[in-house]
């Protein structure tokens, strides 16, 4: 193809196709991206050019390596560990790891994608990366967790490092299992550094990381609501998973006067018609952080309604939704359903929690929708904050942080309006996919020219 031709988005995604057979979720991700900006690149040649979004979608490098441990029983047992380093352009790589059986190189590499336009979205200096391993930590004992994230972290550690990738937690990696791999990186390496986010804070951790995501996807929801002149007090919510991002979007719903009435996880979801109140969720928190139990003991508990089979909750009744739970939970059917039951409002606390299709049929409704890399980015921007107070050896008071992740929000949101607002339509719409998509790809497009062919 000549490089003076800005390819058409089927010529485009055809390539990356083609160079990732196998991925669908990484070229779900990049097709989302390349139909935001690429009329942005005709527009700007420069980007064109450089070969921007060309580059963007070839990770920086992808490591994998095997991860070997014993059970309890003694038995040997074999995992495979990865690290997407997608793009440093802006600052070192950041982002989550996950440990889930469905993890898969293309999952990883969809996630470092939507990491660095993401990260460039908070403002802060990071770079876009994400790892895992297909390790299944349901039904572990906590001793084989703790020799599974020093098995993970033994070979890690060379990958990463203060200023060259500061790892988190993700799907199936918390407090705990960062404990057990900053405990292995500090004794491999005989250094005390900033190198994973979301740690304890009796040793470098921040205060909120752990609430960060799911408050920020709702302060996103309120930004949105409010740009139309609206609140989310008196709302019903239908929030999926029931996870850190979930627990504490339903924390900041309720503190908003919204009424959230369902969670779930990957055996159904509860349908709770008289809410999930501030109790209700302290339940959860214990069943799910502390017991490790099922969803379905809530509605046991509760006397609520539970719905098995992996079912989700999209078809309960409800005018906002908050999905915290895992990537394509939303399809173009659901979205459909919740349409007609008159849904006003999405935010994605989840990673592309929303199928493409459902996607679009959420813009054409013109309904408000946030995509994950906006609405959940309150959790790494905080992390970021973690980086800043690991590298001056200080901890800032939990009112401060407040503070500073309701201002990230707001600013993701002022981007957003930047880039994806309508200029002169009466309803105020915003297109918040375009609006993110361009204002992440902008910010790490110049870094990129500013560095060279690299
Ligand atoms: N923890 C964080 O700071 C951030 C997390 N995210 C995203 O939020 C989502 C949830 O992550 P966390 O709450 O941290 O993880 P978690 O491990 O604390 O909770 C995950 C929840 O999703 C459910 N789930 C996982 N896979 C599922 C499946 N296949 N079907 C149905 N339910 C499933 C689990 O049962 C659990 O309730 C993920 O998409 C993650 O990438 C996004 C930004 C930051
Ligand atoms: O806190 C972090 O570094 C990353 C969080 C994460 O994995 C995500 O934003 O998806």
């Amino acid at each position: 193809m000549s490089r003076d031709h800005v390819p058409t988005l089927e010529e485009f995604v055809d390539g990356v196709d083609k160079r990732n057979p196998g991925q669908p979720e990484f070229i779900q991700a990049v097709k989302e991206v390349a139909a935001s900006v690429l009329d942005y690149i005709k527009d700007h040649p420069k980007y064109h050019e450089h070969q921007i979004l060309e580059r963007m979608a070839e990770p920086d490098r992808v490591v994998s390596f095997r991860v070997c441990w014993q059970d309890d029983q003694g038995n040997v047992r074999v995992n495979r560990g990865y690290r997407v380093q997608n793009n440093n352009a802006i600052g070192p790589y950041k982002g989550g790891i996950r440990f889930h059986p469905s993890v898969n190189q293309g999952i990883l590499k969809f996630l470092a994608f939507e990491q660095t336009f993401k990260n460039a979205l908070t403002g802060l200096p990071m770079g876009g990366g994400k790892g895992g391993s297909n390790f299944n930590p349901k039904g572990k004992s906590d001793a084989e967790i703790m020799r599974f994230c020093q098995a993970f972290m033994t070979e890690l550690y060379r990958h990463v490092g203060e200023d060259t990738d500061v790892p988190a937690g993700d799907i199936g990696v918390g407090g705990r299992e960062i404990g057990y791999m900053f405990g292995q990186f500090k004794r491999i390496t005989n250094r005390y550094v900033g190198v994973l986010t979301g740690k304890g804070m009796e040793y470098g951790g921040s205060p909120i990381r752990t609430e960060a995501t799911g408050y920020g996807a709702v302060y996103f929801l309120q930004d949105m609501l409010k740009h139309v002149g609206k609140s989310p007090e008196g709302h019903v919510a239908i929030v999926s998973g029931s996870g850190n991002v979930a627990q504490h979007a339903v924390e900041k719903l309720l503190q908003l006067g919204a009424k959230p009435v369902t969670l779930s996880d990957s055996d159904g979801f509860i349908y709770d018609k008289n809410g999930i109140d501030e109790e209700k969720l302290a339940f959860v928190k214990e069943l799910k952080n502390k017991r490790r139990g099922r969803i379905e003991e809530y509605a046991r508990k509760f006397g609520a309604e539970f719905h098995g089979d992996a079912a989700r909750p999209w078809r309960v009744p409800g005018t906002l939704a908050v999905p915290c739970a895992t990537q394509n939970e939303i399809t173009a059917d659901d979205a459909k359903m919740m349409l007609d039951n008159g849904i006003i409002a999405v935010s994605e606390g989840a990673n592309m929690p929303t199928e493409l299709e459902a996607v679009h049929r959420f813009q054409q409704a013109r309904i408000l929708f946030a995509p994950g890399k906006a609405a959940n980015a309150g959790g790494v921007g905080v992390s970021g904050l973690e980086m800043s107070q690991n590298s001056a050896r200080i901890t800032w008071k939990e009112d401060e942080l407040q503070r500073l992740l309701r201002d990230i929000m707001q600013g993701i949101h002022d981007r957003c309006v930047k880039y994806g607002g309508e200029t002169g339509g009466k309803d105020k719409y915003v297109d918040y996919v375009k609006g993110a998509n361009v204002a992440g790809f902008v910010k790490v497009a110049d870094a990129m020219i500013a560095q060279g062919v690299v």
